[in-house]
């Protein structure tokens, strides 16, 4: 079979990355999909304002939407501490068997664990499937139209608590104007606009902080 773009850059990681180490994953994803093929990874730039808003926070535990080929899971995964733990939820197969080799090279398996599936079918399953009580930081980066019913399925679940950081990347570029209008007219959250680009690129993009107020 031809390979896949997310193959690709598996590859190119797994020859030019320094193994266990997380910094030279992450560094060497950003080379090949700005020098080479251009992928849905949150990239540099808006990578600092995660990794930055990651150690003002100090999560715990933390849930991903949207893992791809698991750049954001490493990236935030060489931030935790030891016990903290990161569950990345992904929907497609493919991507998430790129992910698992990121993540294992990487040397963060033991803080990162895939979810392979529909976020609406695993969000209802994490208290008591995975154990989860309440999320301390949720990033949001997958489908944009999920990006509000998703939230909605965390309240309902009560997997909200008093803090509790919502990060979403993409709110321009693709867009969530629904998500948006919703969490900015909703008391219960207080929101942060972080302007930056879509990653690789010099089109306008933004990250939006929401943190629930109980
Ligand atoms: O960061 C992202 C960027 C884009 C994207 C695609 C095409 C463009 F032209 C611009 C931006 C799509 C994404 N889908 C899911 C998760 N993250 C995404
Ligand atoms: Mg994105």
């Amino acid at each position: 079979m031809a390979q896949s773009k997310e193959e690709r850059i598996l590859n190119f990681v797994l020859q030019n990355a320094v193994k266990g180490d997380p910094q030279s994953v992450v560094d060497t994803i950003d080379k090949y999909c700005s020098q080479k093929e251009w992928a849905m990874n949150v990239g540099d730039e808006k990578g600092l304002i995660l990794d930055k808003i990651l150690e003002e926070t100090k999560p715990s535990v933390l849930l991903e939407l949207g893992t791809y080929c698991g750049y954001s899971a490493v990236r935030i995964a060489r931030l935790l501490k030891p016990s903290a733990r990161l569950l990345t939820i992904e929907f497609n197969p493919d991507f998430a068997a790129v992910a698992k080799q990121m993540i294992e090279f990487a040397g963060v398996q033991d803080k990162v664990k895939i979810l392979e599936g529909p976020s609406e079918t695993i969000i209802p399953q994490l208290k008591k499937k995975h154990e989860v009580d309440t999320l301390d930081f949720v990033f949001l980066d997958h489908w944009k139209d999920r990006y509000l019913p998703d939230t909605m399925l965390l309240l309902e679940h009560g997997l909200l608590r008093k803090g509790s950081v919502i990060l979403a990347d993409n709110v321009i570029c693709p867009g969530a104007p629904e998500f948006i209008k919703y969490i900015r007219n909703n008391n219960s959250f207080e929101c942060t606009n972080y302007p930056s680009h879509v990653e690789y690129m010099k089109v306008k993009d933004a990250m939006e902080k929401a943190v629930f107020l109980g």
